[in-house]
């Protein structure tokens, strides 16, 4: 278990490394400090802080490139930080050395409306974007609860509840402004180039996603949007069990409605949300629905759905069709986290996130539940499920070993069978420092030494975020 992993210091950051990186981005944007140290050391995951020995807050690309350049002549460990938000790890300095805060680079460079497209800076969160876009009749739908940074999001592949309809973060990058760990600034699909489709050469663009700080810095995104849809309706219905909520799931989309969101919320997670964000649903397993589109189109959409959620024994909808009460029900199921960890007072979070092929998913996530009742332990499950994507946070007290056992026990389970069930071990969260073994499992040891390989080549002194991905 990673909860208790030693702090590192690396000997390597003397007092004469940070005079040098002072004076590349000013003494103002430098700290050794124990409090800024400790807040870059963790994000939002039950994995114990581990502080760099020195926080640098970058204002330029050229910052970037100049402290890129730096650690590595030293071999310094350098671990970029977005929002510091993510839920593997992936800050945490386990070996010590430089934290790179990008969060101040925080400009939209441009808005391109008639081509569905913007570039931001890397310290550009997704609310702070769609805030933007107000106007332009366009948004930005990939939507991890956290309002994160976008930059942070690539680097996790991150995706949330529109994801079924409008894809991840996979999808959604056109192309990124990549500084690597020597300092040279690539743009990966070419300076300035940013179509919707491409053939030239090898997919740069998705090496980086998904990459954690392992392979650079990523100091711009050039991103797709959407438009906003004419209409758009919110509705709840509950199940008299888990097993018919997930067949209701898996039938909607084999009937090939273009479902906007289907997020699942088992009883316990209702409850929760029911306390923490004053909902008053029936405490039972749930679909939340959205469907966007044309008005006409719209009808016939929920009547299909209706029909199948009847079939499988569930309730009549209820409907939030008003903005209001539509943002609040979204709200509550974004806040879930916190909701759920209000369920055991003074907790953290453990979270799991396994997705599988979805005619799989009824299976994992009846036998989830079957071992959560045994280990008699509180796991409140989530899912986007209409990606065959879903979590289970544990509330858990750091120094409650036993439960907290019994919680990794569970989720190391539950990832193996969707392993068995041809899934991954983390639909979007990532890897980070608690998932690595099962990294090797699910990707075969000639797949992760490929890899190793690309990282050895790209950051050959191994200063990128070590200790994350790869043992
Ligand atoms: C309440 C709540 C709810 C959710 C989530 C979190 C929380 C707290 N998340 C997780 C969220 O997606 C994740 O936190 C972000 O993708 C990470 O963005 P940050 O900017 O915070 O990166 P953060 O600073 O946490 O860094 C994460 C990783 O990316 C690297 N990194 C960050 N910025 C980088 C950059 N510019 N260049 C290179 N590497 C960089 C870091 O080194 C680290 O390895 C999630 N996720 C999801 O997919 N679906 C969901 O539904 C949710 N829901
Ligand atoms: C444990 C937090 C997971 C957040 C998340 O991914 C979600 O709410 O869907
Ligand atoms: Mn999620």
């Amino acid at each position: 278990m990673t909860c208790q992993s030693k702090v590192a210091v690396s000997p390597k950051v003397t007092s004469s490394f940070v005079q040098d990186v002072q004076a590349i981005v000013g003494k103002s944007n430098v700290s050794t400090a124990d409090a800024v140290r400790q807040q870059h050391g963790h994000d939002e995951s039950y994995h114990s802080t581990e502080p760099p020995d020195i926080v640098a807050f970058a204002e330029s690309v050229d910052h970037v490139s100049q402290v890129a350049r730096l650690c590595n002549y030293h071999g310094v460990p350098l671990i970029p930080f977005g929002s510091g938000t993510g839920l593997e790890g992936g800050v945490n300095a386990v070996q010590g050395g430089l934290c790179l805060d990008v969060s101040k680079m925080k400009n939209i460079l441009s808005v391109n409306a008639e081509d569905f497209d913007c570039s931001v800076e890397s310290g550009v969160t997704r609310v702070q974007l769609n805030n933007y876009l107000r106007d332009t009749g366009l948004w930005f739908p990939i939507d991890p609860g956290a309002d994160a940074s976008l930059c942070g999001m690539c680097a996790t592949s991150a995706s949330g509840t529109n994801a079924v309809r409008y894809g991840t973060m996979r999808e959604n990058v056109m192309n990124l402004e990549v500084v690597l760990a020597d300092g040279r600034v690539i743009n990966t699909a070419g300076a300035g180039r940013r179509t919707k489709k491409t053939s030239a050469g090898y997919n740069l663009t998705n090496l980086f996603v998904g990459s954690e700080g392992t392979l650079g810095i990523i100091t711009k995104a050039t991103l797709r949007l959407q438009g906003i849809p004419e209409a758009t309706i919110s509705a709840t219905c509950h199940f008299p069990d888990v097993q018919s909520a997930v067949d209701t799931t898996v039938q909607v989309l084999q009937c090939g409605i273009p479902m906007a969101r289907i997020e699942f919320l088992d009883e316990v997670s209702i409850d929760a949300c029911n306390k923490f964000s004053h909902l008053d649903l029936k405490v039972a397993p749930s679909l939340f629905f959205e469907f966007h589109g044309a008005e006409a189109g719209l009808e016939n959409q929920t009547k299909v759905v209706a029909e199948l959620v009847k079939m499988n024994g569930g309730s009549e909808f209820r409907w939030a069709t008003d903005v209001d009460e539509r943002n609040h029900l979204w709200k509550a199921r974004h806040e879930i986290l916190w909701a759920c960890m209000a369920l055991k007072p003074g907790s953290k979070p453990y979270s799991t996130d396994v997705c599988v092929p979805i005619s799989n998913l009824p299976q994992v996530v009846v036998r989830t539940k079957q071992m959560i009742t045994e280990a008699g332990i509180i796991g409140p499950m989530v899912g986007h499920v209409g990606d065959g994507n879903f979590h289970v946070f544990f509330p858990v007290h750091y120094d409650d070993h036993v439960t907290l056992k019994k919680v990794h026990d569970v989720s190391h389970k539950m990832s193996l069978i969707a392993l068995e069930l041809n899934g991954t071990c983390t639909g979007e969260h990532g890897i980070g420092i608690g998932k690595r073994d099962l990294l090797v499992q699910e990707i075969g040891a000639e797949g992760l030494a490929v890899m190793r390989q690309l990282k050895d080549t790209l950051d050959p002194k191994g200063i990128m975020n070590p200790g994350k991905v790869f043992f």
